[in-house]
């Protein structure tokens, strides 16, 4: 007999415990996945009032993940480089606020990590469509002694994980729905990134991926 297979894109992690990483970094699958549906639906009302947009890069590109921001600062970039900015560049208005519950979600993920006190004062929003990506990277334009809490909604995407050194050897690991990973410590610094979005056609966000990373900037 065959085993029906769930389709990749319709799959959801089961929120087996801690899943280690790296030194300072590790994997709660699943852990978000009973918030989905409502936070989804605060992304979409905030981005009427920040809408998605791809933002330019120093060297003249343009982005192909699409981005928003809510919270105190927002992450932009443009021809001058990457900074936080206290208004949204677009609208000429504060950010939308960050919803105490996403708030609390992020702080009591980054006490399962083991980083007690966490204060995130900022959240980037990433909207990647098919082919979406973002290179390798590391996330230094914030407070490096906090660390950073993602959060996975809709479809799958590989995560590419490295070291120190963007020579470092990379990991592909899959990221489903719900999933939310917490790095800090000495691998605060590691570079990262995102394999290009595969097609797929997910119950709750259709042919996206949301990425949500909490942050502390100031
Ligand atoms: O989309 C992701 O999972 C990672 C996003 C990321 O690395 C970033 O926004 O800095
Ligand atoms: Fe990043």
């Amino acid at each position: 007999m065959t085993q029906r297979q769930f389709p990749l894109d319709l799959r959801q992690s089961a929120g087996s415990g801690p899943e280690p990483l790296d030194d300072g970094a590790l994997i709660l699958r699943g852990h978000a996945s009973s918030h989905a549906a409502d936070m989804i639906a605060q992304i979409r009302r905030m981005a009427r009032q920040s809408p998605f947009r791809r933002m330019t890069t120093p060297g003249g590109g343009s982005m192909s993940v699409a981005m928003t921001c809510c919270g105190l600062r927002g992450w932009c970039s443009d021809a001058h480089g990457y900074r936080y900015e206290e208004r949204d560049p677009l609208t000429g208005q504060p950010w939308p606020a960050m919803p105490e519950g996403w708030r609390q979600m992020a702080v009591a993920a980054a006490a399962m990590a083991g980083y007690e006190g966490f204060a995130p004062d900022s959240c980037l929003i990433n909207g990647y469509r098919v082919g979406a990506r973002m290179g390798l990277h590391q996330d230094r334009d914030e407070r490096a002694d906090a660390p950073v809490v993602s959060l996975s909604f809709g479809l799958p995407a590989i995560f590419l994980w490295g070291g120190l050194l963007r020579t470092d050897p990379l990991r592909r690991i899959p990221l489903l729905h719900g999933d939310v990973v917490v790095w800090g410590g000495t691998t605060r610094l590691a570079f990262h990134g995102i394999a290009p979005l595969r097609k797929g056609d997910h119950p709750l966000t259709g042919p996206c991926r949301y990425n949500l990373t909490f942050r502390r900037t100031a």
